[in-house]
């Protein structure tokens, strides 16, 4: 059994009460110990992040979320700080109890929520609700959470109103600037609205021991971006032929740019020969920007055959349109027995006439193109990335990417890859482009359909991230070339 990696092991709520259950049970801690440890992590957080903070608001729920901010709360004033807190009910429950109990014995004063104004304070700790979350906030809860908007905000284990299993939030949520989780990442922390919420991430595992986590099943994984293991670095005494040959099939008239930005992409990350089917009105302009890839104009099978024997991998899909002439490079390079990467198009037509695969097939849809592989609408998928991805893999026996903010990779065996890089920038025209010649590269250079999948979209994510910098608006998928090759090439793991 490989050694759990807590920084990267990501779990339902439902599983960390597992947890949190044998950490009490079976190991002997205490619930209340843990809620002070919860407590002395997140004051520590506090003081290192906002270090001249001399006053403190603190938002208490009736929960243990509120039992983290109570004890916090005497934290800080046994440390000479003003605390001004918030309580949403007038008593608490269990240790909860016990813990709003030590604080008002150390002097503190809970007022009730009532129709007072948001606590004042240098910064806001948000204690309101945690993994406890059961329905969109609202009433006072909501108020108290609106309040709290445009002000710096530590979160305890999750920010209050996010959905801790799927980073969704229906109604009011905590923006934060830092969230400090306890025990173990909730999985919801990394996609959907939580990449908006949460503001710097944090764990805390209060020192539990292994123990504690054995027996209790991971539900994810956060990607690592250590490509040296799937691809080693190269030996001198190489020919190119051993890297692969990508065919990129696309661009329909006026979608020219797709496909070869899918084409220059899998040369960025190493394929050692790249052609593109492509629409003949395209090839000169292809060939003038990027003479490295080899553009074929094609108009039927008969033209395509030739290239479709000389690729190990196919790109599939980039501006191919819906039309007579897509439907007919769909058809051909599906019944080619190529490792295929189903993209943009590609997919539309896949949904309407799921395929069994003879190789390693990748599909990468965004939500909209995952909804119509599901048969269902943008709206669910986004409730559930988890389980939209899961069913995607499973349905069409295919790994999978679901793009957005926290690309979710899935396998058809259920396992689950969260990507935690990323940035707002990289929602604009041609980013999805790229990420399909970065898998179709990695492919073409050996890794199977899962790892291309997962260390793909980290590379394509990181990338992102450093082309943009602090400046996303604006930024342009060619301008990833650049720091993919360096990423491929294991710079930055
Ligand atoms: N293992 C750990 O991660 C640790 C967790 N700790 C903290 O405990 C909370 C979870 O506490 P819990 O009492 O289960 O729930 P919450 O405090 O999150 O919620 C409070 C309470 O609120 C009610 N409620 C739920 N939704 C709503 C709503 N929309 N409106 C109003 N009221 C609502 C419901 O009854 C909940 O029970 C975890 O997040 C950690 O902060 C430990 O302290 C440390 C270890
Ligand atoms: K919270």
């Amino acid at each position: 059994m490989p050694t759990r990696d807590p920084l990267a092991s990501l779990y339902t709520t439902a599983q960390v009460r597992a947890i949190d259950r044998a950490a009490i049970d079976r190991c002997g801690i205490p619930g209340f110990e843990l809620m002070r440890r919860a407590a002395d992590a997140a004051f520590a957080c506090l003081r290192r992040r906002w270090p001249d903070a001399r006053r403190i608001g603190v938002l208490a729920g009736s929960g243990n979320n509120g039992g983290d901010a109570f004890l916090l709360a005497e934290l800080a004033l046994r440390a000479g700080m003003d605390v001004d807190l918030v309580a949403l009910t007038g008593d608490s429950s269990g240790d909860a109890s016990r813990a709003r109990a030590s604080f008002v014995e150390a002097g503190g004063r809970a007022r009730l929520a009532g129709n007072s104004v948001a606590p004042v304070g240098d910064v806001l700790v948000d204690g309101l609700f945690g993994t406890g979350l059961k329905r969109p906030l609202d009433g006072l809860a909501a108020e108290l959470v609106g309040r709290s908007a445009g002000r710096p905000v530590l979160a305890l284990d999750v920010p209050s109103g996010l959905d801790a299993d799927t980073g969704t939030c229906t109604g009011a949520c905590v923006r934060a600037d830092a969230t400090v989780s306890f025990v173990a990442w909730k999985r919801g922390l990394f996609t959907a609205d939580a990449i908006d919420q949460c503001g710097a991430r944090e764990l805390a595992t209060l020192d539990l021991p292994q123990a504690a986590y054995e027996g209790i099943a991971v539900d994810a994984e956060l990607a690592d971006a250590c490509i040296g293991r799937a691809l080693p670095p190269r030996r001198a005494n190489v020919n190119k032929s051993r890297f692969g040959h990508v065919l990129a099939l696309g661009g329909d008239h006026g979608y020219g740019g797709a496909i070869r930005l899918t084409g220059e992409a899998a040369l960025r990350c190493g394929a050692g020969l790249v052609s593109i089917a492509t629409r003949a009105a395209h090839v000169g302009a292809i060939n003038a920007a990027r003479p490295e890839l080899m553009a074929r104009g094609v108009d039927d099978a008969a033209a395509l055959a030739p290239l479709l024997e000389r690729a190990s991998v196919l790109a599939l899909g980039p501006g191919l349109g819906l039309g007579d002439w897509g439907r007919r490079l769909f058809d051909a390079a599906l019944t080619s027995g190529r490792s295929v990467v189903v993209d943009a198009d590609a997919l539309t037509l896949l949904a309407e006439a799921p395929r069994a695969w003879s190789a390693d097939a990748v599909l990468t849809p965004h939500p909209g193109e995952a909804a119509r592989l599901l048969g269902s609408d943008v709206a669910s998928v986004q409730r559930d990335r988890f389980a939209a991805v899961r069913e995607l893999a499973r349905r069409h026996a295919a790994v999978v990417v679901l793009k957005g903010a926290g690309s979710l990779v899935g396998a058809p065996d259920g396992r689950v890859v969260v990507c935690p890089w990323g940035n707002p920038g990289m929602a604009s025209a041609g980013m999805g482009d790229v990420l399909t010649g970065v898998i179709a590269a990695l492919l073409a250079q050996g890794c199977n359909a899962w790892d291309a999948a997962r260390l793909g979209v980290a590379l394509h994510a990181r990338a992102g991230d450093e082309a943009a910098g602090d400046a996303p608006r604006g930024l342009v998928a060619s301008d990833l070339f650049v720091p993919l090759r360096r990423l491929v090439n294991g710079a930055g793991a």
